[in-house]
């Protein structure tokens, strides 16, 4: 197994959930990741949604030294090395593309490319990756799809993100192919808006403790 793999698999093995975040400024996100990691949820995918996003990710590292905060939502090689530059410690992209396996084949950071389908499975496991995101999960048939892929995929494992929640998660941390769940229901929109980091971090304390049931 290369390093990469084995970092991402430790990733996964930090904490049972990732949350997926989308800010607008550095002081939203500090507070909000603050709430994250004091309730236990110390690995941050901030996606690369909005225009401050870069910014955020080297306020973040900067201010979560022992976190392992990571960028989201890479569909360019640029954006991989901007992240890079910016601190971030993995890369998350919603699918994957010859140029982005070509161009970041020896990326200095683990990479976690998503797939929905056995055949996309197969072609990341033939460029080496045997840790991969399975997005978007429940729109692309959940558990029933991941319990499948685990007898005839055996050495991949998966982080399920896309519509799951705090109901629908112990199913997926359940499977054998499943090493953490992914998602932005720790922190609603609601939550932020009121400023209530006291409630997010319940949700994460509560995501933290998650496991299989
Ligand atoms: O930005 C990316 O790279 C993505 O793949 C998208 C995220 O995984 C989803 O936005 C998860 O969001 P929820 O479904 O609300 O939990």
């Amino acid at each position: 197994m290369t390093d990469h793999n084995k970092a991402l698999l430790a990733l996964l093995g930090r904490a049972p959930v990732i949350p997926v975040l989308t800010f607008e400024t550095p002081e939203e996100a500090i507070d909000v990741s603050g709430a994250l990691v004091a309730g236990g949820l110390d690995v941050l995918e901030v996606t690369l949604r909005t225009p401050r996003a870069l910014e955020i990710i080297e306020a973040l590292a900067k201010a979560f030294p022992d976190a392992w905060v990571g960028a989201g939502t890479v569909l360019r090689i640029a954006q991989a090395e901007a992240a890079h530059r910016a601190g971030a410690r993995f890369l998350v992209s919603p699918g994957s593309t010859d140029a982005l396996l070509r161009d970041g084949a020896n990326f200095v950071l683990p990479w976690l490319h998503a797939a929905v389908t056995a055949s996309e499975v197969m072609r990341l496991r033939e460029h080496g990756r045997r840790v991969l995101k399975f997005f978007p999960a429940e729109q692309s048939g959940g558990v029933g799809v991941l319990k499948a892929w685990a007898p005839v995929l055996q050495d991949v494992t998966f982080c399920p993100t896309g519509g799951i929640d705090a109901a629908k998660a112990p199913a997926y941390l359940a499977l054998p192919n499943v090493g953490a769940v992914g998602g932005s229901w720790v922190v609603p929109a609601d939550s932020v808006a009121k400023r209530d980091f006291a409630g997010i971090t319940e949700l994460a304390r509560a995501a933290a403790a998650l496991s299989a049931k």
